[in-house]
């Protein structure tokens, strides 16, 4: 062993102990040291050196009038701007600053491709409040250059209900990056939502932050391998020919489940009911409310009617020969500015979101061999119908996380490991680890599958 691998053993070993052998935490190759993160190691979250003996708030309680009520100073020529997500010119100030600014692949070939139906759904759940919505302009342009947003939600983890939010859509313009101005905007977001009396919050990232209370993994199924390897998202395996990959992942005409069919207003009250008694198998939930589970997954955009290809949400459910429902499934479509190719121009994608079964409800024990195999076969069954209606949504690839039970129907529907993780944090709250569906090696953890339930946009 060279000098050089020796030292990067070592350097392993030693992040190994830190994290009492908690490899899931090595999803980046080059960790910072807590003592380097000089903003987080500031704030209200679990050090990245810590073992957790006891869950709950790390902060003690404070109340709202004991947070000020004036925004942080911003330096220079910038101030602080409330989006009006209603008002269509501020929408596409921020799908503008998102579409040319968010997350992008290493090789700057994709992008996010945001749309006004996507915001009206992801931003405006019931509860939302515009304050949180929160922009940075330049005050002589009034360009906007920075977004960050938060909407309410009720997180369970494990036993006990948290009032907090979700953070997303972070982001900074790329000329602004490295001057510190997420540590302000974080602070801004934090003072805002602490003022409505708001102390803990839920974000993802696939950036290592102290700490990630689990991480799962990215994969994708291809629908459209063709087109997919045209642009560069897939590459051929070096001992197949171009027909072979486009016949093994060929999926039948139609779907097979029977009746399976558009979930529609008149189910939400048995779905969210079959859903809750899934969902209480999680260890870290969202809990939906009947506005909220209304809202999630029948959309709130009237207008998506008249134009089906703006859609964002597709619900489903099976009624069964009783007019039961027996199962729900969802899956969310966000696609792709294709960058620099001639022929195509956008990428359809289509999230998986939330599913529940009764398939293994009547098992004490959900990990038994019985419980395994009957969810399993339920869940193959769906999830490949799901793929069918992406598929005839014009989507080119299905993406799951390694989260919920997905771990039982990953490899045999043929959904590929990416190369993404993506970590789940809490803010103010201590949390022991959540399993997040796979093993040390990063393969999926069929046995243990995941214990996070919750799922991010
Ligand atoms: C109670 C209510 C609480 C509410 C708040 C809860 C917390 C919410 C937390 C936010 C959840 C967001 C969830 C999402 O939306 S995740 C999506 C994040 N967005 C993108 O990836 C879009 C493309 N990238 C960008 O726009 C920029 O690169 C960003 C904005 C990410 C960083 O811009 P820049 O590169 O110019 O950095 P800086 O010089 O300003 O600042 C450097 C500091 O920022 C820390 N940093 C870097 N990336 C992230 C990140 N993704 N979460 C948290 N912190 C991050 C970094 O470690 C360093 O701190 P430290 O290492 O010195 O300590």
């Amino acid at each position: 062993m060279s000098g050089e691998q020796n030292e990067k053993l070592t350097e392993l070993l030693k992040l190994l102990k830190l994290n009492n052998g908690d490899l899931s935490k090595l999803t980046q190759e080059q960790r910072k040291e807590m003592k380097d993160y000089k903003f987080w190691k500031t704030q209200p979250v679990t050090r990245l050196d810590e073992s957790v003996q006891k869950e709950g708030p790390i902060d003690r309680k404070k109340t709202p009038d004991e947070i000020s009520d004036q925004p942080l100073p911003l330096l220079g020529d910038f101030e602080w701007c409330t989006v009006d997500v209603t008002d269509q010119k501020q929408l596409e100030d921020v799908f503008l600053l998102l579409n040319e600014n968010y997350v992008e692949d290493r090789d700057a070939t994709f992008r996010f491709k945001y749309t006004r139906e996507f915001f009206n759904w992801s931003l405006r759940s019931p509860g939302w409040k515009q304050d949180w919505h929160v922009g940075v302009r330049v005050g002589s342009t009034k360009k906007l250059v920075a977004f960050i947003s938060a909407i309410p939600v009720n997180l369970r983890v494990r036993d006990n209900t948290v009032r907090s939010v979700e953070i997303n859509f972070l982001c900074v313009h790329k000329q602004l990056r490295g001057k510190r101005l997420t540590p302000v905007m974080i602070k801004e977001i934090t003072r805002r939502v602490n003022r409505c009396d708001i102390w803990y919050a839920l974000y993802t990232s696939g950036t290592i932050l102290p700490s990630p209370v689990s991480v799962c993994r990215y994969t994708h199924r291809p629908l459209n391998w063709s087109k997919l390897h045209d642009v560069g998202f897939t590459h051929m395996p070096s001992h197949a020919t171009r027909n072979q990959m486009i016949a093994k992942y060929t999926l039948p005409k139609a779907t097979s489940t029977e009746g399976l069919r558009p979930m529609e207003e008149k189910d939400l009250d048995e779905v969210r009911l079959l859903f809750e008694k899934y969902q209480s198998r999680f260890d870290l939930v969202q809990n939906f409310d009947e506005a909220e589970f209304k809202h999630w997954f029948l959309g709130n955009d009237e207008k998506t009617a008249s134009n089906p290809s703006s859609k964002v949400i597709y619900s489903y459910v099976v009624e069964n020969q009783n007019g039961q429902i027996s199962d729900f499934f969802s899956f969310y479509s966000l696609p792709f500015t294709i960058l620099n190719n001639s022929v195509h121009k956008e990428l359809g994608i289509g999230y998986l979101f939330y599913y529940a079964s009764d398939a293994d409800l009547e098992y004490a024990d959900r990990f038994s061999p019985e419980a395994t195999a009957a969810l399993k076969e339920r869940l193959c069954g769906l999830m490949n119908d799901a793929c069918i209606l992406a598929r005839d949504a014009k989507m080119d690839v299905f993406n799951a996380l390694t989260s919920q039970d997905n771990a039982l129907f990953l490899e045999p529907l043929k959904f590929g490991p990416g190369d993404g993780f993506l970590n789940f944090y809490l803010f103010n709250y201590r949390a022991f680890p959540i399993t997040g569906g796979i093993k040390d090696d990063k393969s999926y953890d069929t046995v243990k599958r995941s214990n996070v339930g919750v799922v991010m946009l």
